[in-house]
């Protein structure tokens, strides 16, 4: 069956302390697919990923792993019977075993012969380039080399799903993009399901096929990074990805005055509070020159609005203003280096059509 889900959640549950962690999440990975469930400290997601590997009963619901239920009302599996791969940040290798002992250890009790076992060692340490490091102990290598150990040996057995907590957290910012691509290759390559858990939104957008968007216990949000990023289903997920820019205002008929122009706000009843969101890449920045660029239907009406600070931060320059017409503060970004000095008049136009309107407070 090749469209059956390699691993498929229903509505679990788990608490602690009479307090619900995890409440009613459901989720399905196919084969090769990567689905990283992305959320802020202690919304539930390592809790998720304890329930998947065998170390936690969930209280409700079900898992199933390629067809089976390992965690349910009528089954309860432990970790090693599950075909799942650990990674985590502290990935402790075992400082007395050599590079190729530490990958070998998980083929052990298998059943599969010293030439087969030796075989796919060696194949795992050439795709993470280590195979002339075979002898070496782990305290001879830097902390990428021993990342690429943790992965070979977390995949030696052939894991049907792979299950990753912050596994890159550890290593430094320069390390950590090469080691993340190299990973993400090689799985790919061996089918296998990832579930990856971070709280680093760049992190899930870089590796995930899908992400799944998790707060207090639930899933919030689940789709294509493209979507979750250009399409979020509250404030909260938009400002988890960026900055964001708020602009408060009361529905009348349907449609809302702000400082540019009329919004439509479909939808939302007369009377209601909405916010309207947009992230600081979508305000489009003109010199003031002869009042200002006109108001056109796609972009609605420039507001003027001064700078109150420039900051350059790398790829681009973070510029805060403030609106002339009630004073509200809106940042924009801008590529590479634009660093007008404080007081300085322009004209703020929002996009459009990458403004999203969510009742206020939601
Ligand atoms: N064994 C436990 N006993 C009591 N409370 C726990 C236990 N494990 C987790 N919790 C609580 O459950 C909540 C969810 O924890 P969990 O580790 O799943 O969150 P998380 O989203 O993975 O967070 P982080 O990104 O910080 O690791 C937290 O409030 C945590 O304090």
């Amino acid at each position: 069956m090749p469209d059956q889900p390699r691993l498929e959640l229903h509505d679990l549950v788990r608490s602690y302390a009479g307090r619900r962690v995890v409440d009613g999440v459901s989720l399905s990975i196919a084969p090769g697919q990567v689905t990283g469930l992305l959320g802020p400290s202690g919304c539930g997601k390592s809790t998720t990923l304890r329930m998947i590997a065998g170390v936690e009963t969930p209280e409700g619901g079900r898992i199933v792993i390629d067809g089976r239920e390992v965690a349910g009302a009528g089954a309860n599996l432990p970790p090693e019977q599950r075909s799942v791969g650990l990674m985590f940040q502290d990935f402790a290798l075992f400082p007395h075993l050599s590079v190729s002992e530490n990958v070998a250890f998980g083929l052990k009790g298998r059943g599969m012969g010293r030439a087969a076992q030796r075989d796919r060692v060696m194949d795992l340490l050439d795709r993470v380039r280590l195979a002339r490091h075979a002898a070496a102990y782990p305290h001879e290598l830097s902390g990428g080399e021993q990342q690429r150990v943790a992965l070979a040996r977390a995949l030696a057995p052939h894991p049907r799903i792979m299950l990753m907590d912050e596994p890159f957290s550890g290593l430094d910012n320069r390390l950590r993009d090469g080691i993340r691509d190299e990973t993400l290759a090689i799985l790919k390559e061996e089918g296998t399901a990832v579930l990856l858990v971070t709280h680093e939104p760049e992190e899930a957008m870089r590796m995930a096929d899908e992400i799944a968007l998790m707060r207090r216990g639930r899933i919030v949000q689940q789709g294509a990074p493209y979507n979750i990023y250009n399409a979020p289903a509250d404030r909260a997920a938009a400002a988890f990805f960026s900055d964001v820019n708020v602009i408060r205002a009361r529905v009348k008929g349907a449609l809302t005055d702000t400082a540019f122009g009329r919004f439509l706000a479909p939808g939302h009843p007369d009377g209601a509070e909405i916010e309207i969101v947009i992230r600081p890449q979508h305000l489009r920045i003109d010199f003031d020159r002869e009042g200002g660029p006109r108001p056109t239907a796609q972009d609605g009406t420039p507001a003027r609005a001064r700078v109150e600070r420039a900051r350059f931060i790398g790829k681009e320059s973070l510029v805060e203003f403030r609106l002339d017409h009630d004073g509200s503060r809106m940042i924009a970004t801008v590529p590479s280096v634009f660093l007008p000095a404080a007081g300085t008049v322009f004209w703020l136009t929002v996009r459009r059509d990458r403004c999203h309107v969510f009742p206020a407070g939601a």
